[in-house]
């Protein structure tokens, strides 16, 4: 239209750290951070990271420059947050849990020049850096975080290289320093890499904009109104905590930072601060639902709890409402900030009985509102599947909070956007609302004499048995049917229960054909970002053989 124009005015590059400036302003002297004794207010929170951003130019730090942190939740990965962006640099949140030598991996595919690195964690990335010091001399710096709370409480911690440490980083940098803003609002805000649940994990690119977005859609999908007290039991490491810290910013809240996390710690805490918000792979929700009397304290007001990353049971749903949590059921990708979906929950649906509100809340739902659209597809028409709550396809999301791309790689960039709409690798039905439901991740879903069993499906009826902490179904190979179904069970301590009951119990719910043929009782394996490592129980499940060799074929 003619007359018009773009400018200063009227177009300004979204980015969360005008979360942050603005905080500092309107609630300059409300607690940004609690963490043990330390504590600072949002006015100290600007200062600390304006300071960081300035000292970290003064490494010589500039604009699409990597800086990677190697961190549990403590305040210095929260200051990291607003810090690295400020600095015009690019913030990698590395997963606590990598050896050495995943972390070397991704430490020479990011080109992170500097490392951030928390004092428990300082061997692993000194291996990391031996390892990358035979093939590379670019080796990023390390700033030791030594981390005051734990040194009141731990004793002895001690800095014996003399490495820069944060604190001392810190008081080099200046607190007036010019917050670099981002040229376009598609720079790059930070780097994720991938769980690595299903294959070698992948270099997640967020920018200011999508990270904006995504941040004020969880705020509103979890009904944070300003000045919430927010838990932090999500690692700040996994798709930025889902975008929270710059959310949490957003509307002045208190974060409660933990080092670990254990039912004690969240029930306490949630008592001390009065806690408001938290989330949690359904993992997290199962600590809670499972805690020993002793570490429990009754919840009198109301406890909101996103959960997502891995599929909810029902079970744990209906367990945690119970206890009197209010349970958000979200999801999401790294690809897609983390949260993109929400089941969103309509009042008509409180008069339902227990049981049936669970089992509404463990669909994934419809977009969020920063999401433009999410569809379940058929993979080669591209067509929508109907809503029939039985036609699988696959889940595919397009809009804003969407990534970037993978770093360094084009080709698979390419391949995750073919067709227009970015590709999820999920299978999902669609019911008549709308709303989608999880079926299986494609590479876990079991073809079994050429019918698919949704492993979700399974799972959850499992839960329901009540010796059961934990389940997962994989397809144990079969010559007669390609895969039979085989169970990893997790019993509740103190509790007892044999294959054959398992199995009866699955067949009496389920039709013949789903039930598991194979239990076995173990722990399961965990990424760090509360998911089972599926390919792990598939080898054993594939090193078990053939059961049809071995027995009549019989469904
Ligand atoms: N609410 C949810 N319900 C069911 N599954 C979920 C939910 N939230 C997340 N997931 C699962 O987690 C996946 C996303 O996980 P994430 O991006 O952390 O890494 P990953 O996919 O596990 O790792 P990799 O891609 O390296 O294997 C989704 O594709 C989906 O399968």
């Amino acid at each position: 239209m003619d007359g018009l124009v773009r400018c200063s005015a009227n177009y300004v590059p979204l980015s969360p750290i005008s979360f942050l400036e603005r905080s500092a302003m309107v609630y300059r002297d409300r607690c940004s951070i609690v963490y043990g004794s330390v504590r600072y207010t949002w006015r100290e929170t600007l200062e600390r990271c304006k300071r960081l951003a300035s000292a970290l130019t003064q490494l010589g730090i500039s604009y699409g420059d990597v800086v990677a942190a190697l961190l549990p939740n403590i305040p210095a990965l929260y200051e990291l947050h607003f810090g690295v962006p400020m600095s015009g640099a690019v913030l990698l949140t590395l997963n606590i849990r990598h050896d050495s030598t995943m972390l070397s991996v991704l430490l020479r595919h990011s080109e992170a020049k500097v490392i951030f690195v928390d004092f428990q964690f300082l061997d692993i990335a000194l291996g990391a850096i031996k390892i990358l010091s035979k093939t590379s001399t670019k080796l990023p710096s390390i700033i030791l975080v030594l981390d005051q709370q734990s040194m009141h409480v731990g004793g002895a911690v001690s800095n014996p290289s003399n490495y820069l440490e944060y604190e001392c980083l810190l008081a080099k940098g200046k607190s007036d320093f010019e917050v670099r803003r981002p040229k376009d609002e598609w720079d790059p805000i930070s780097l994720n890499y991938t769980s690595g649940t299903t294959s070698s994990p992948k270099g997640v690119v967020y920018s200011h904009r999508g990270a904006y977005l995504n941040s004020l859609a969880v705020v509103l999908l979890s009904d944070m109104g300003s000045t919430p007290v927010y838990l932090w039991t999500v690692p700040m490491f996994h798709c930025n905590g889902w975008c929270f810290p710059w959310g949490v910013a957003a509307q002045g809240g208190t974060s409660i930072c933990l080092r670990a996390v254990s039912a004690k710690d969240i029930f306490d805490n949630i008592a001390k601060y009065k806690v408001t918000h938290m989330g949690g792979a359904p993992t997290v929700l199962n600590i809670i639902i499972n805690a020993p009397p002793s570490d429990r304290k009754p919840i009198t007001w109301k406890v909101a709890v996103m959960t997502g990353g891995a599929p909810p049971p029902s079970q744990v749903l209906f367990k945690m409402e119970e206890l009197g949590f209010a349970v958000t059921h979200a999801y999401g990708l790294t690809e897609t900030y983390g949260p993109a979906t929400v089941c969103a929950w309509k009042p008509e649906w409180d008069l339902l009985p227990a049981d049936t509100r669970a089992n509404i809340k463990a669909r994934q739902g419809l977009n969020h509102l920063g999401l433009e659209e999410i569809d379940v597809k058929d993979v080669i028409t591209m067509k929508s599947v109907p809503p029939d709550a039985k036609t699988v396809g696959e889940v595919m999301f397009r809009g804003n909070t969407v990534m970037n791309g993978y770093w360094k790689d084009p080709k698979a960039t390419k391949e995750a956007f073919k067709g227009g709409w970015y590709r999820s690798g999920d299978l999902a039905v669609k019911h008549a609302d709308g709303y989608i439901e999880l079926k299986d991740r494609s590479k876990d879903i079991i073809i079994s004499g050429g019918e698919n069993i949704s492993t979700i499906e399974v799972e959850s009826v499992i839960f329901r048995h009540p010796a059961v902490l934990e389940a997962a179904v994989v397809g144990r190979p079969d010559v007669h049917w390609g895969e039979t179904p085989c169970a990893f069970v997790t019993l509740k301590s103190g509790h007892s229960t044999t294959s054959e009951e398992i199995i009866k119990f699955c067949r009496d719910r389920l039709t013949h054909y789903m039930a598991p043929r194979t239990v076995v009782f173990e722990d399961l394996p965990k990424t760090s970002t509360g998911k089972t490592q599926k390919f792990i129980l598939r080898e054993k499940a594939k090193a078990m053989g053939s059961l049809s060799n071995k027995t009549a074929s019989k469904l």
